[in-house]
């Protein structure tokens, strides 16, 4: 990858030997290397039986996960924010393993939807949830520094599944309690 880099520094037009540019092509690999590291994470590993049991079938909300993302069209970022909802059945799962599955699918090459989608369907599968739900925001740096270069526009995109496709009550409270902050 580090010679990629450097074919694509010289394509541009600049001077791989000046000092600044020397070890570019080395810190990029190693950059795009963390930035896809999502291929490398299986789900198992990453939420190592953190699962609990619990009566408590009252919904969990994680909101607010910060979200770094590349787009697969033109491998630029898209930053955002990822709200989590579940209804847990039987089991909960440890917080912290909410916002890693997050970074699981996020740290690949992705559009939005799918990336929305993913994370659902994860959760819904790892915990047995009774439904789960999840919004994300973001920006996308290919349609604000290249392209049509809109700067406030944001995309979002969500993925309800069981009760939260189901019951409108329930995709209700979701919505509702996303809009209180602390
Ligand atoms: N649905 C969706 N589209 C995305 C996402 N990220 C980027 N895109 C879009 O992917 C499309 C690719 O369109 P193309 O016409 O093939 O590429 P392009 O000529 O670079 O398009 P422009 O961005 O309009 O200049 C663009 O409309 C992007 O805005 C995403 O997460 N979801
Ligand atoms: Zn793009």
């Amino acid at each position: 990858m580090q010679d990629k880099f450097a074919s694509i520094i010289n394509e541009i037009g600049e001077d791989l030997e000046r000092p600044g540019l020397k070890d570019t092509p080395k810190r990029a690999a190693e950059a795009f290397k963390f930035l896809t590291r999502g291929y490398q994470q299986s789900v198992d590993t990453v939420v190592n039986d953190a699962l609990f049991p619990s009566d408590s079938n009252e919904m969990v909300i994680v909101q607010d996960i910060e979200l770094y993302s590349l787009c697969e069209h033109h491998l630029l970022p898209f930053i955002g924010k990822c709200h989590v909802g579940y209804i847990p059945q039987g089991q909960v799962i440890g917080l912290s393993k909410i916002a890693r599955i997050v970074d699981i699918f996020a740290r690949r090459l992705q559009i939005q939807e799918q990336l929305t989608t993913q994370i659902a369907n994860t959760i819904a599968d790892v915990t047995g949830a009774e439904g789960v739900g999840v919004i994300i925001e973001a920006r996308h740096m290919c349609m604000m520094m290249r392209g049509v270069q809109k700067q406030n526009s944001a995309m979002k995109t969500s993925a309800m599944l069981g009760s939260f496709q189901t019951q409108q009550s329930t995709r209700e409270e979701f919505l509702a309690l996303l809009s209180t902050r602390l």
